[in-house]
């Protein structure tokens, strides 16, 4: 750790700094963070892309008075450096340290909780007029990135608060990038003003410049008005903002710790909504990131001097995913592929490549996302929806009444299904079986492994209606990879016969709970291990079968337990009058903490060894 970052521990620390020396603590924040980062994994480019900014926020604002609230929030890792967790930051993203992401329980400098994008100027807004209606004083900032500005949320918010006119700070960190390039109207606008030289020069010498513009006689009075505001609307930077109610101050270099301190000092006079409008490089300070910001946006742990990743990823479920639907899309012109600013981290990419025409990121948008396949289906294509389960929350509604209620035949490719690991609470993927299963018209599949996968989307592109098939984050379990295969809907698949109890259940805890069920084999107790594969419709068949056999039941799943496949199972033995005994196994009603995947399962007995245990425990007690 570097001589003057030894001396920091809280923001007061630094704003005795002399500019040289917070230009000096810049640098060895960034070797702090390439460091811990290698070891720990994080999201290492965003974090060393607003270093300054950070600096500069903190010299200005009085956190934790002030609140500054970060958007997603993965790139704070500095703020949290600065705001009394300089130790304890080597334990970033580890079982029981610190999160990746701001949290209102870890600090009281971390305003508001993160992790899911466009939230910020909501939450600061919110805190903004609570602050005015309480008759208290301080600083808002919500610090928001190019791509989270493309998600709806961040205008509804921008709408409201430009309305109201309230005193907030927005910072627009804008590096071009969102994960991948950054797409969008908003995007094109943001590098318009960033890269045009006539947007380099002050407002006022751009008014003093559209004032040159001769009258033209009281009848042209008003066409002259007009021409003024297109030419100030053109020559004026951030004219969108200004229309909308805020003082657009920019743009400025964000890696220039000097101007963002002016740029913030002035804005903090302002009594109304302001737009600071900062710019800076994704990965700032090391090269491998500064050249691919999108491959070191999230980093597993890896070698600095190479940036390779110490352990070599195996095959992973998206990458199964992403090449299939290749495969499948090949003699299926109709099939599209569409993503909400995650192609890389969906498997999309490979489909991007193959076929541009018929590819489609949305930016930060999952409820456009779906809204639009539905737009697609309804003339005739099949929209692979490619979004993450705890992203596909946003767009729950969308799901329901623009898809489901229409029987519409989108296909949900839900990713980072169940535990994710560490990313932690905002992200594990746990809730998509009991959101989606009370939906009528939708049918979902969740495939063990990654030859079901790819079965169960030759499936789902050939199914008539609303279908979703749910897989995990991270290596695959490592099969053989057969034909695909339409499986009959609503069938599941005996994996091994017993006569003391049945285990029902789908996914990956699935493998595990196979592999204890052999292991009691071996002493004596016997189990039926059942792969439901439908969590929508069941196999209502075979669940009589097996209700009526007097046997202990016992279902398995990576999601939580209230509302998910276990409760199907438990709906439908209550409807049936079936009085059989059945434990659900699957995620308690909480909110998981961050970890590594095996920790977290292993918290919620859902490994090889607990699941041994538990059946063990479970049959004994008979
Ligand atoms: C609702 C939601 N969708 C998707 C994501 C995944 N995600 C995390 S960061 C990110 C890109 C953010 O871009 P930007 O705001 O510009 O921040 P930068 O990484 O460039 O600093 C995305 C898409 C998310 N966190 N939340
Ligand atoms: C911050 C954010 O939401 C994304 O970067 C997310 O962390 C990506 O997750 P994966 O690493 O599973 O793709
Ligand atoms: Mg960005």
């Amino acid at each position: 750790m570097g001589p003057i970052l030894e001396r920091i521990s809280l923001p007061e620390d630094i704003k005795k700094l002399k500019p040289g020396e917070l230009i000096a603590l810049a640098r060895e924040l960034r070797e702090y963070i390439i460091t811990v980062a290698s070891q720990n994994g994080g999201h290492l480019a965003p974090s060393l892309g607003v270093v300054e900014l950070t600096l500069a926020l903190h010299f200005v604002f009085e956190a934790p008075r002030d609140k500054i609230i970060w958007d997603v929030g993965h790139q704070a890792y500095a703020h949290k450096i600065l705001t009394g967790r300089k130790k304890q930051f080597k334990t970033l993203r580890t079982f029981g340290g610190l999160s990746g992401f701001p949290k209102r329980d870890e600090s009281p400098y971390d305003a508001f909780g993160v992790g899911h994008s466009s939230t910020s100027i909501s939450a600061a807004l919110g805190m903004a007029l609570a602050r005015d209606l309480k008759g208290e004083q301080f600083e808002v900032v919500a610090v928001i990135g190019d791509g989270a500005l493309t998600g709806g949320m961040a205008f509804e918010a921008l709408n409201h608060a430009g309305h109201l006119k309230k005193k907030l700070i927005v910072v627009v960190n804008d590096n071009e990038m969102s994960i991948a390039q950054n797409v969008g109207a908003l995007s094109a606008y943001l590098s318009r003003i960033r890269t045009d030289p006539k947007y380099s020069r002050g407002k006022d010498e751009l008014e003093a410049l559209i004032k040159k513009i001769p009258h033209i006689g009281p009848t042209m009075v008003k066409i002259g008005e007009r021409l003024k505001d297109s030419f100030k609307y053109l020559l004026v930077p951030g004219m969108l903002f200004e229309e909308l109610g805020f003082t657009y101050l920019g743009p400025i270099d964000g890696h220039n710790i000097k101007e963002m301190i002016e740029v913030f000092s002035r804005a903090k006079t302002f009594t109304e909504p302001v737009v600071v409008h900062v710019i800076t490089k994704k990965g700032k300070g090391y090269h491998l990131a500064e050249e691919n910001p999108d491959g070191f946006h999230g980093v597993g742990k890896f070698y600095i001097s190479t940036g390779e990743p110490v352990e070599v990823p195996r095959v992973s479920f998206t990458e199964i995913f992403g090449k299939a639907l290749v495969e499948l899309a090949q003699d299926r012109p109709e099939v599209v592929a569409i993503t909400a600013a995650m192609p890389t981290g969906t498997g999309l990419n490979y489909f991007a490549q193959k076929y541009p025409e018929r590819f489609y990121d949305v930016g930060i948008a999952e409820q456009h996302a779906v809204t639009l396949a539905a737009g697609m289906a309804c003339e005739g294509l099949k929209p692979v929806v490619a979004i993450y389960s705890t992203f596909l929350q946003r767009s729950f509604d969308q799901i329901i009444h623009d898809v489901c209620l229409q029987n519409l035949p989108v296909v949900f490719a839900i990713d980072r299904a169940g535990i994710v690991g560490e990313d932690g609470p905002t992200h594990h993927g746990i809730f998509d079986l009991s959101y989606l299963r009370m939906i009528p018209n939708l049918t979902i599949m969740v495939p063990r492994n990654e030859d079901m996968l790819r079965k169960m989307l030759f499936t789902a592109i050939n199914h008539p209606g609303p279908v979703a098939l749910r897989y995990p984050r991270g290596a695959a379990v490592g099969v053989e990879l057969t034909p695909y295969e339409q499986l009959p809907v609503g069938t599941a698949e005996v994996l091994k016969e017993g006569s003391d109890g049945v285990v029902i259940g789908v996914g990956r805890p699935l493998n595990y709970a196979l592999k204890a069920a052999q292991k009691l084999e071996n002493e004596g107790i016997s189990l039926t291990v059942i792969d439901a594969r439908f969590v929508k419709p069941l196999d209502y068949k075979l669940l009589e079968e097996i209700g009526s056999l007097h046997k202990p039941i016992i279902t398995v799943e990576e999601n939580v337990v209230a509302g998910g496949f276990g409760s199907a199972v438990n709906e439908y033995f209550a409807f049936k009058g079936i009085g059989t005994k059945v434990v659900n196994l699957g995620i308690a009603d909480e909110f998981p903490p961050h970890g590594k995947v095996e920790e977290i399962l292993n918290l919620y007995g859902l490994t090889e060894e607990k699941l041994y245990l538990k059946f063990r425990e479970i049959l004994s007690k008979l």
